[in-house]
């Protein structure tokens, strides 16, 4: 028998690409299990498969940084956080944190579909009884207007999204005078997509960096200590927290002022939710 669940949760992470550097990834899980059916005429409830999966991607892949440890540039070592990401292209970039903030792959790049081979086989070493067979796809959602993908961490998270560099893939909604402005969040999108949020205060005052051209973050966390450097070019610098509350609000009062206009907006994290905010120029 088999069983299907569409869209049992999303996967939230960022990943360094040799070509585009630190990007933002989010995913739809869908799942497809294999077995047989028990005396209760089920293969497995679906109020108990959800939660085993989502359990199993929070507690694994879900807000880690993929690195593909075979590409050009890569060097990761262990250090006092945990390990250290060091990648030479397109940017210079080195990345500390504790080693579950990180997913390494002994790959050269990182394709969803390997990474859902990857994440079925993890499954499956542990399945459930009367499963024999496991098999999830992660699904880029389709976005027909504008979208962006960035990565930031938050520091004052309790949870996974304290990690230094993990990342979405959203959309962007804009309406100025009650109509969406598709022109406006293209141009928008354009510019975020790619780029790594900085919550200011995370900023290492270091003069050599600002003379280089870098940025160096640093924070504690419940998870241990984080770390990163990369060229102030692939940042944006906001003056609090980058909570996808003070993003949209931030966001808001920016286009507005460079607009002239007033402006409503709906900043997306990852999948299916975000913040609105309102701004006037
Ligand atoms: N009100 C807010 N809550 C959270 C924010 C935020 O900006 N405002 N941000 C985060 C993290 O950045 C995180 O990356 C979001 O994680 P996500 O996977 O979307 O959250 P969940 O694990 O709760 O949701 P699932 O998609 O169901 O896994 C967290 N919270």
């Amino acid at each position: 028998m088999t069983l299907f669940v569409n869209d049992l949760t999303h996967m939230d992470v960022s990943l360094y690409c040799p070509e585009r550097g630190l990007v933002g990834a989010s995913w739809h899980v869908d799942v497809v299990l294999d077995g047989e059916l028990g005396h209760d005429g089920m293969l497995f409830d679906f109020g108990e498969v959800k939660p085993w999966i989502k359990a199993r991607l929070d507690g694994g892949m879900d807000h880690t940084l993929l690195v593909p440890t075979e590409a050009p540039g890569i060097t990761v070592i262990e250090c006092s956080e945990g390990l250290c990401l060091r990648a030479s292209q397109p940017y210079p970039l080195e990345i500390r944190g504790p080693r579950q903030a990180f997913t390494l792959l002994p790959w050269k790049e990182i394709t969803h579909g390997r990474l859902a081979e990857r994440l079925s086989a993890d499954l499956m070493r542990r399945p459930p009884p009367r499963v024999n067979d496991i098999r999830l796809e992660l699904r880029p959602e389709s976005i027909d207007g504008a979208g962006y993908q960035y990565s930031h961490g938050l520091r004052h998270h309790e949870g996974n999204c304290q990690r230094i560099a993990h990342g979405h893939r959203s959309r962007l909604h804009l309406w100025v005078q009650g109509q969406r402005a598709p022109d406006l969040e293209r141009q928008w999108a354009e510019w975020l997509d790619g780029r790594y949020l900085v919550d200011e205060h995370d900023i290492v005052p270091a003069s050599d960096d600002d003379i280089r051209g870098f940025l160096t973050l640093r924070y504690q966390a419940s998870q241990g200590r984080f770390y990163l450097r990369l060229p102030s070019a692939r940042c944006v610098i906001m003056p609090t927290p980058t909570t996808i509350e003070h993003i949209a609000a931030w966001l808001a009062q920016r286009v507005a002022e460079s607009s002239g206009q007033s402006i409503r907006i709906a900043a997306f994290e990852g999948i299916d939710k975000g913040a609105m905010a309102e701004a006037h120029p």
